[in-house]
């Protein structure tokens, strides 16, 4: 299996380059040459089976060889067992006739990332350990990413680890899970900017190459195909628990950097009766509008109760429309260069309707959202989190059919206390092993919004060039 270029001006690797290269150095993203299949016999033959069995199932899809069939199974076994507090890993929860939620939230730090960055680390410390090389890490986070990062990768000496949150825009939770976490490799710069600001100097030190190869960056956001890939999984497994291959499942996602439901993306073009993808936004949503005027147009970031999806520059989309765009590169390459420009690009005909196609969006306010958590509670017993809380408000628009629907809780509500209680009444409580996270101290870096001063910074602190 060989990975391209979203821009086709990057060299084409294999998966371990992939996994460690982070962003293409033609400012696009890796996708695979080609889509690997799973047909509707392999698919059944996931029902019963664990989660570390399916994922190895569907990851070496991707892998194709370039690590060892026995030493990617034990990273994943290591990754998914004993590490999330459930034993299915990623449990369906039944709360209406035709429509579950898929738990995503039950690994160390309380959110859908922990499922991804619990198998990447291992796999980049094993390829890096395989070439006796170190990597600087990079990476920006609207909250949960970065905790799960940090989480994965703390104490592992081939990395050091340099996270980027908007200051002041992460719950306090999540600021925390990040902050608290004391070790020498680690390092949280709470930036003076928004999370679209973070991710964009992300971007500018991949595309700075004498900085990016000085100090061998690495990237953990789901730019790195590596995330995509571990994500795909829990879509096989939530659709044949309910039925798949022979039932069609549709899938509801709180959308923000496009990346989790671009994964069930994926899954239906390895085979999996996927019948509707939902994109839900909270108010900040571009990507709603893009689906009904085929126009991508930046408006500015409002903060929401929901702040892990208070994104613009959605970096996933990059690649859907690589796919919609019959996989025309310099179409794609002069389309990012547009939203560069102008803050906004305009699909092609064709690529606005395969998208179409493809997907249905709609978007949450902060009303819609606090109500849905006070009915959730009160008629079925369940509190979800504002997160996963947008994506049931926009997935109850196309429940009702034959189909059944699953929508992704993607955090835990303990993540986002103030607005869960504000909208049941309720304060739900972090996990026991988590019960002194607001007594911990703190560690971080305040650094203005500037591609100098945090290159700067990493540069002074990275063990790389030690
Ligand atoms: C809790 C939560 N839900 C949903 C999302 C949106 O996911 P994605 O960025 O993959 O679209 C995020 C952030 O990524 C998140 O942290
Ligand atoms: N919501 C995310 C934003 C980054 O997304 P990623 O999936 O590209 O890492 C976060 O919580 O940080």
């Amino acid at each position: 299996m060989r990975y391209v270029s979203t821009r086709g001006n990057a060299p084409v690797l294999g998966f371990s380059d992939v996994v460690l290269a982070g962003l293409a150095r033609d400012g696009g993203l890796y996708v695979p040459e080609t889509w690997p299949t799973l047909d509707a016999a392999t698919i059944a033959s996931f029902a019963g089976r664990s989660y570390p069995d399916v994922a190895f199932e569907v990851i070496s899809r991707f892998v194709d060889g370039d690590i060892a069939d026995a030493d990617l199974k034990a990273m994943i076994d290591a990754a998914y067992t004993g590490t999330f507090r459930h034993p299915a890993v990623t449990p369906l929860v039944q709360i209406a006739p035709d429509h579950f939620l898929l738990e995503l939230f039950h690994g160390p730090t309380l959110a859908f990332k922990d499922v991804a960055m619990q198998l990447l680390a291992r796999l980049m410390d094993h390829v890096l350990g395989r070439r006796g090389a170190r990597a600087t890490i990079v990476g920006a986070t609207s909250g949960d990413t970065g905790g799960a990062a940090i989480e994965a990768f703390r104490g592992r000496d081939n990395t050091d680890i340099f996270i980027l949150f908007p200051d002041g825009r992460v719950s306090d939770v999540q600021r925390r899970q990040m902050t608290t976490v004391l070790d020498a490799n680690v390092h949280c710069i709470a930036l003076q900017g928004t999370f679209d600001d973070a991710q964009g100097l992300v971007k500018g030190m991949f595309n700075h190459f004498a900085f990016r190869d000085e100090l061998r960056l690495s990237g953990v956001n789901s730019i790195n195909w590596g995330r995509i890939a571990a994500q795909v999984v829990y879509y096989f497994v939530a659709a044949v628990a309910l039925g798949a291959p022979a039932r069609k499942v549709s899938f509801t996602v709180p959308t923000g950097n496009f990346g989790d439901i671009f994964a069930g993306y994926v899954a239906k073009k390895m085979g999996l009766p996927i019948d509707r993808l939902v994109i839900a936004t909270n108010v900040n949503d571009i990507l709603a509008r893009t689906l009904e005027t085929g126009r991508y147009e930046a408006t500015g970031v409002v903060p929401s109760t929901s702040p892990s999806m208070d994104i613009e520059v959605s970096s996933n989309f990059e690649r859907l429309v690589f796919e919609a765009c019959g996989r025309d590169a310099p179409t794609v390459t002069r389309l990012m260069q547009t939203l560069t420009q102008s803050g906004a690009f305009a699909l092609p005909d064709a690529a606005f309707a395969a998208i179409r196609s493809e997907f249905a969006a709609g978007r949450a306010s902060v009303e819609a959202t606090a109500a849905l958590i006070r009915r959730l509670r009160s008629e079925a017993g369940y509190l979800i989190d504002t997160h996963g809380g947008n994506g049931v408000v926009v997935a109850e628009a196309f429940t009702g059919g034959p189909v059944p629907m699953v929508t992704l809780a993607t955090a835990h509500p303990a993540k986002f206390p103030d607005a869960v209680q504000a909208a049941s009444g309720e304060r739900p409580a972090l996990p026991a092993f988590l019960g002194d996270l607001m007594e911990r101290p703190e560690r971080m870096t305040v650094l203005a919004n500037d591609l100098a001063a945090v290159e700067a910074f990493v540069r002074r602190r990275a063990r790389v060039l030690a």
